[in-house]
């Protein structure tokens, strides 16, 4: 059902620009009360449930949003938005994987020949980076962008992590949308070109589809429709977000 042919690029569209717009939730209110609540009454709380407190410490297990989709379906888009507007942690592992290639170390180098290529990088590799990047962060709700792409990134995450995430929020966008869009983002990069984007629309579809389909066996996919505008994308997020408790 989430499968979708690769045939049919719509080319011939300009590149659509994203909305910058500050946009409006108006679910707002109702995940603003934690973080609004005095430090005593967050302590309290916390002692009741098994994730961490909202004061940032993470003393117990993080609350973990795996979010996944196509290449270009809008992920880190909204990530910001939802980092912004309920207090995550915003780890993307593609960017991860890009700020160790701008180090210059010698995995950059590897990693770039496999970005380059649309491939997938070692597990092991990007599973490390999120595991540093999560302690560094220190923080009790965490969205992992872009992971994981395959069976063997959840396997990885599962064996070095030790944990599952507690939902994955899946960006449900058409192929041809995901293309005109990768075409636009104008941020450099080298796998925004038409012959590797071809690539990773195969890989997603061949490796990351069955790891939703994993999940969603397992009844923690939210499936989100990623189309139309940014802000209206972000109204059903903003709906999903504010029922969770975390
Ligand atoms: N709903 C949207 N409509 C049009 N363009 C969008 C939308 N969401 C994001 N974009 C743009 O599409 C490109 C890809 O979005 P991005 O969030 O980087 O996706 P992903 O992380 O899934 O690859 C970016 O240039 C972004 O500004
Ligand atoms: N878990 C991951 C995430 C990204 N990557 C690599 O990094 C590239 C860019 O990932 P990204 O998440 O920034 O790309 P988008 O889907 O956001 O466009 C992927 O095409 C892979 O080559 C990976 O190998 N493993
Ligand atoms: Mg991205």
């Amino acid at each position: 059902m989430w499968r979708r042919r690769l045939g049919a690029f719509l080319l011939r569209s300009p590149p659509s620009s994203s909305s910058t717009a500050a946009s409006s939730c108006q679910h707002r209110r109702h995940h603003l009360l934690p973080r609004e609540e005095p430090p005593a009454l967050n302590r309290l709380a916390r002692l009741f449930t098994s994730q961490a407190g909202s004061d940032g410490g993470n003393s117990q297990k993080p609350f973990i949003a795996f979010v996944l989709g196509g290449p270009g379906s809008g992920k880190g888009t909204q990530c910001t938005k939802i980092a912004l507007d309920f207090g995550f942690a915003h780890l993307s592992a593609g960017d991860l994987l890009r700020h160790e290639i701008a180090s210059g170390s010698e995995k950059g180098e590897l990693i770039v020949d496999i970005i380059k290529e649309g491939r997938i990088v070692p597990s092991e590799i990007t599973v490390e980076l999120i595991r540093k990047a999560m302690e560094a962060s220190n923080a009790n709700k965490v969205l992992i962008d872009g992971f994981p792409r395959c069976e063997e990134n959840r396997i990885a995450f599962e064996r070095i992590v030790g944990r599952e995430p507690d939902i994955v929020v899946f960006f449900d966008c058409p192929e041809d949308e995901m293309v005109k869009r990768l075409l636009g983002r104008n941020q450099g990069r080298v796998d925004d070109n038409i012959e590797t984007i071809k690539k990773r629309l195969k890989v997603f579809e061949s490796l990351n589809i069955p790891v939703i389909d994993y999940y969603s066996s397992r009844g923690k996919v939210r499936k989100i429709n990623a189309t139309g505008t940014a802000d209206e994308i972000f109204e059903a997020v903003c709906k999903l977000f504010s029922s969770l408790r975390f």
